[in-house]
């Protein structure tokens, strides 16, 4: 048993399934992957599109992820404030810029395109997102997720607590391909659950309680 707590059973499931979704989501082709990509962002559009929400949190995609651009230039389309996530790998926090231009990325951590603060504006330390979009390896209808296993969308969610008044707790929606949702993930204590899960085939309310989500497509 490690002393970072790392060497839990817990820890070791995750792993495992962790290695077999990734190993799963680069075996897309090019052409599935540009499919379900443009429809699940279609479906996240509807969802933005009926909240009343004046920004949104995205990851700008890398890997085999589905592709977000075209989610971030709707948003700026509409008038939305489109807010970016820069990592800090020293302690796995991550600061929040607001973007306005493809240029004010530069390659950050992890081969990852991220705002580069020399370009961007802050979004202040305090500010809460109305909308965190989530990315992930693996998801479940009841809210459950499995990201890269350093705990960076945790520690974030945790991180805004204390600026979130209950009304506007930021939402958070996971969004991935339909093949990325899995039975159950395996869920520790400070793991943060979605409210809703976005994919090219639904829109699922999830619900946290721990019953089956409600799927509002086909
Ligand atoms: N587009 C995007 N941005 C994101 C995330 C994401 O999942 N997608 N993250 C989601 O939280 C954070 C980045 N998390 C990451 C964590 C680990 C690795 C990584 O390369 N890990 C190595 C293994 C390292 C090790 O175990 O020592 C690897 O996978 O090869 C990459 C990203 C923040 N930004
Ligand atoms: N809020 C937090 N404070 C301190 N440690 C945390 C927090 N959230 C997660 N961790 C730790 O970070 C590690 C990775 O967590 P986990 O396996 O849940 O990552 P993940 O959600 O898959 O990754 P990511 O969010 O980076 O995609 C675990 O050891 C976990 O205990």
């Amino acid at each position: 048993m490690g002393m970072n707590g790392n060497n839990d059973p817990l820890s070791d499931t995750k792993k495992k399934l962790r290695f077999n979704m990734n190993d799963e989501r680069n075996s897309l082709s090019n052409i599935q992957r540009e499919q379900w990509s443009n429809e699940a962002i279609y479906h996240m559009m509807q969802v933005l599109e009926s909240m009343k929400i004046s920004n949104f949190l995205v990851y700008i995609s890398f890997r085999s992820e589905l592709n977000t651009r075209p989610l971030i230039e709707w948003g700026w389309s509409k008038g939305l404030q489109v807010l970016v996530p820069r990592c800090n790998p020293k302690d796995y926090s991550m600061d929040i810029y607001s973007l306005r231009d493809w240029d004010e990325l530069s390659s950050g951590s992890y081969g990852i395109e991220e705002p580069n603060p020399l370009r961007t504006s802050a979004f202040g330390h305090q500010c809460v997102p109305d909308v965190i979009i989530v990315p992930g390896l693996a998801f479940d209808r009841m809210g459950g997720r499995l990201g890269y296993g350093r705990g960076y969308y945790d520690r974030l969610y945790e991180r805004l607590q204390p600026y979130v008044d209950h009304r506007r707790a930021p939402i958070l929606i996971g969004l991935g391909y339909e093949m990325q949702v899995v039975n159950k993930v395996p869920m520790g204590r400070h793991d943060a659950m979605l409210d809703i899960l976005v994919t090219e085939k639904a829109i699922v309310n999830c619900d946290k309680e721990g019953n089956d989500g409600i799927n509002s497509f086909q």
